[in-house]
């Protein structure tokens, strides 16, 4: 089957600072894939490069088998790691901005999440706590039919109960067709729902593979290997 993302010897620099170094992977369709690494590796950088928002200074990225553009943006759901919600709106605004501006956006699922973690469709965004806000956002990028949904933090604000829940609809909300990028601190909470990680060290790919593999051939949780690879 064809990668969802394939990325082959992308590098990045801002001036002489050398954010990516020949960097390569690929994910395959229906993989919930985390990207780990401490401040500063290169996360952030890796996400903006596959939504298109900057340009690799070398190599190639390919979405579906097509370079970044207008199509490939269209297949992409992005959850940025600040919120560009425009805090005087409503959340039932929100819904409606959404659906117009989302082809693939299912409003149902989004009122029925919204219903489940008892958000008020009437609230002002600027009313809610930081953590409802992040799940509000988190809602309307899950309840698109994309085809890469790529979370930038997803979790960080949110309390430990409603974690599970929002983990589990990532889960629940991938199809067969599609895969999750999640770049997370949260290790020890995001990888048990992950099918493959990958960890990024000072701009390069320091471990790639599959979850159970990697625990199994290295004795230990991606958590304890993530502590121990990037001691300080
Ligand atoms: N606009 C920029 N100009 C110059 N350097 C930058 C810029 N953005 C990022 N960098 C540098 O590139 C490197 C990678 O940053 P990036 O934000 O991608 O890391 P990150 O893994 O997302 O970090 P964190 O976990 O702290 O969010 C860092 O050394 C950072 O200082």
């Amino acid at each position: 089957m064809e990668p969802i993302l394939e990325i082959t010897h992308v590098s990045k620099t801002y001036g002489k600072k050398e954010a990516l170094k020949d960097v390569s992977l690929k994910i395959e369709p229906g993989k919930v894939v985390g990207l780990l690494g401490p401040n500063g590796s290169g996360k952030s950088t890796l996400i903006k490069l596959i939504n298109g928002l900057l340009q690799p200074t070398d190599g190639q990225i390919l979405v579906a088998g097509q370079a970044l553009g207008i199509e490939t943006k269209k297949m992409i759901s992005y959850l940025p790691e600040r919120t560009y919600l425009n805090e005087w709106m409503k959340v039932k605004d929100l819904l409606g901005f959404f659906s117009d501006f989302y082809e693939d956006f299912d409003i149902e699922k989004a009122r029925q999440m919204l219903a489940t973690l008892k958000i008020d469709e009437d609230s002002k965004l600027k009313t809610l706590s930081k953590g409802t806000k992040e799940k509000v956002q988190l809602i309307l990028v899950m309840s698109r039919k994309a085809k890469l949904y790529v979370l930038d933090e997803p979790i960080g604000g949110v309390d430990p109960a409603a974690r599970d829940y929002i983990l589990n609809t990532i889960i629940k909300n991938y199809s067969e067709e599609s895969s999750v990028i999640i770049a997370t601190h949260l290790i020890q909470e995001v990888e048990n729902i992950c099918d493959d990680i990958i960890f990024l060290g000072y701009g390069e790919v320091r471990l790639q593979g599959n979850v159970d593999d990697i625990r199994q051939e290295k004795g230990q949780s991606i958590d304890a290997l993530f502590r121990e690879v990037f001691r300080c």
